[in-house]
């Protein structure tokens, strides 16, 4: 009997240097006709290479280094691209892109104008589906899967294909998972060819939560691992069709008399496991089995390490996530220069100050709780704390229940997340103008994670609510007041947005002040003669004040009288601030971190209703209508036309000014 609390572990890393395996493949096909112990000696190479890569690039590697046998065992017995691997996340695919065609790219991952951090349908055919979010994998496998097959009925000449939907242990928590797996079992005949890998590290980004998570564990350590043997007798069955069903409930009750039926089985899965998933003797057999059976859907358990193979990461608490550049030999990350402290930080301390003095207080997390700061709300008060797993639509009605009965819950979720939990958001807390508080990370564009990740669509879509109040911070010491201000802020929802990564520098407040709602400030006034019309206004929301302030310096140069504001509110926007704006400027451009149609559109719309609009040369600066590819933020900005010298080309344009003038 084999003990299933931890995979074989041989945690070395190959000395660097030739692959005369890895050296062969280029694409999966290569390595099909490998041996057994080829395959093996395979993963080690791809192993090494893959942290040596990421040494130099920075990314996610525990959860790559964790799949390195599946990945090699699943190219080298199914039949990809025609058949389907879909990657849930996207986050653990470096050694797949290895494999696919892109190891010579491998070193560009995340680089501007390089390989995604995730899979992306556009960079491979490798990739059948895009990623980055959690927990889609099982729904877009099923729908492959009945599409191949309704493909097959109509056309004879169309071959049925394997799909392959690898979920980690923390992503199989969110409701997505379960709706789909309620699904596969009645979705008809394609769905048979659905085999879904549950890749259980127990790890998410912190350590997995929840009855699901303790739910594996107890499957995990209740079960040896399956032997070839055992699994032989489960699909070795080729019985005469009129015997086939009697034969399988048969097979069922055995199992579940010896073992206990699983979860997976009552939803109509065949469920095979648990399976050392660093075991490639055994993974490719069971694959092999799998692909040949007719068994569908099933759900193969697989155990697995995150950052298995590289002993930092295997000894740290993180499994080494998310890293930056590294030195292999020692696994010392790359330190970001000293900075200031991260907005993210910022919020939390001005939270944890609140929570101090109103035991109301709570926070609640959708499995990030150290990338939202709660995680020293939770350190300090772990009964007020909730990370409720990847599950942000639950989190949210969460919060409303909290809120319903007089509690005051910070929902702490990153923007991008939040649209999964639109929905929530909109009746289960906002028509029933609860006050639940939405402190949103990771507004604007995020960098290294791109499109997937950046926050660009929270303003449109929360601006847009009846009694939503939305705020943005312009540096660290506004997003202090505005943390204040949601805590005491009881008659409606409340959200404000911040961006990822350090504050301006400034010196903190020792504590917040509390916001008039609805009220901006202007930071820099144009000096003007009473009752004239001159120059430029720009009304800045969120951290654009500071290349506001650039791009009014350079325009101070050029004689052209500026008056920046930062208008604090999104939502309401401040009327009196607007109308002074548009009275006195001949050209009026507000600037936000969000696509267009956020807070421009509340501005615009209250410019049109005073007739404003028919006086001033409006212009709204906002994201272009396109997705902004990973690199560094600022090249983001600049790529989006948000920086400085954009600011400065905008005013110009709306003065008239001779084209060709120099920018800023
Ligand atoms: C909807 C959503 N919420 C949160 C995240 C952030 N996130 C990325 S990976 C991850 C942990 C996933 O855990 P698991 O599926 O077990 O994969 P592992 O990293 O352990 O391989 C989280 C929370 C996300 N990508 N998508
Ligand atoms: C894969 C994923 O979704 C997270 O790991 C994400 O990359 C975290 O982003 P931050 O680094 O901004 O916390
Ligand atoms: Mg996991």
């Amino acid at each position: 009997m084999s003990d299933t609390s931890k995979p074989n572990s041989a945690s070395s890393i190959p000395t660097m240097g030739r692959f005369p395996n890895l050296d062969r493949v280029r694409v999966p096909a290569d390595l099909r006709n490998f041996s057994a112990e080829q395959l093996r000696q395979l993963a080690e190479e791809l192993r090494s290479e893959t942290v040596d890569a990421v040494s130099t690039t920075g990314g996610h590697l525990g959860a790559s280094l964790g799949v390195v046998e599946l990945t090699v065992a699943m190219h080298a017995v199914f039949n990809t691209p025609d058949d389907r691997i879909i990657w849930d996340v996207g986050h653990q695919a470096y050694p797949h892109k290895i494999l696919t065609g892109r190891r010579e790219r491998i070193r560009t991952l995340r680089q501007p104008e390089g390989l995604s951090g995730f899979t992306r349908r556009s960079e491979s055919e490798y990739d059948p589906f895009g990623a980055a979010h959690s927990s889609t994998s099982i729904s877009a496998g099923l729908g492959m899967a009945v599409a191949h097959h309704l493909r097959a009925n109509d056309d004879p000449s169309y071959e049925e294909r394997n799909v392959i939907a690898v979920i980690g242990d923390g992503s199989i928590s969110a409701g997505m998972a379960y709706e789909a797996m309620n699904n596969a079992a009645v979705a008809g005949p394609g769905a048979k060819r659905l085999i879904v890998i549950l890749n259980d590290n127990e790890m998410s980004i912190a350590p997995p939560v929840g009855s699901m998570s303790n739910y594996l564990s107890r499957l995990m350590t209740s079960r040896k691992f399956l032997s070839l043997r055992d699994l032989a007798g489960k699909l070795a069955k080729r019985l005469p069709a009129s015997l086939e069903r009697t034969a399988k409930r048969a097979d069922e009750l055995t199992r579940g008399l010896i073992t206990g039926g699983t979860l997976f089985e009552e939803l109509g899965f065949y469920y095979v496991g648990p399976v050392d998933g660093h075991d490639m003797n055994q993974l490719v057999p069971i694959l092999r089995n799998l692909r040949d059976s007719d068994e569908g859907p099933v759900l193969l358990h697989v155990i697995t390490e995150k950052g298995r193979g590289y002993k930092p990461a295997e000894s740290a608490g993180d499994k080494y996530h998310a890293v930056s550049k590294f030195n292999v030999i020692t696994g010392e990350q790359k330190k970001a220069p000293a900075g200031p402290p991260s907005y993210t930080s910022v919020m939390a301390r001005e939270l944890l100050r609140h929570a101090e003095g109103d035991e109301r207080i709570t926070a609640v997390t959708a499995a990030m709780p150290s990338g939202t700061g709660l995680d020293k709300f939770a350190a300090k008060y772990p009964g007020r704390f909730f990370d409720v797993g990847i599950a942000e639509q639950h989190a949210v009605t969460f919060a409303a229940g909290m809120a319903s009965e007089g509690l005051r819950p910070f929902c702490a979720i990153y923007s991008t997340f939040l649209q999964r939990a639109y929905d929530q958001v909109v009746h289960d807390v906002d028509l029933q103008n609860l006050p639940v508080r939405f402190a949103i990370d990771r507004a604007g564009l995020v960098g290294a994670d791109g499109a997937t990740h950046a926050g660009s669509f929270d303003l449109n879509y929360l601006c847009c609510l009846p009694n939503m109040v939305v705020m943005a911070p312009s540096d660290e010491v506004e997003l202090t007041h505005m943390t204040a201000t949601a805590c005491v802020h009881d008659s409606g929802p409340i959200a404000f947005r911040y961006p990822r990564g350090s504050g301006t520098g400034l010196d903190l407040p020792e504590k917040g002040e509390i916001l008039e709602i609805g009220r901006g400030r202007i930071v820099r006034e144009a000096a003007r003669q009473p009752g004239t019309r001159s120059g430029v206004a720009i009304l800045s929301l969120g951290t654009r004040l500071t290349e506001s302030l650039k791009a009014a310096d350079h325009l101070a140069a050029q004689g052209i009288a500026v008056t920046v504001a930062d208008a604090r509110f999104a939502k309401p926007v401040d009327t009196a601030l607007i109308e002074k704006l548009a009275r006195e400027h001949e050209v009026f451009i507000t600037i936000e971190e969000g696509a267009a149609g956020g807070f421009s559109t509340q501005v615009i719309r209250h410019l049109a209703e005073t007739a404003l609009l028919d006086s001033v040369k409006f212009r709204p600066m906002a994201l272009p209508d396109c997705y902004i590819d990973h690199n560094l933020p600022d090249v983001q900005y600049d790529e989006a036309g948000l920086n400085a010298p954009q600011i400065v080309a905008t005013a110009q344009a709306a003065l008239g000014a001779q084209a060709g003038q120099q920018t800023a």
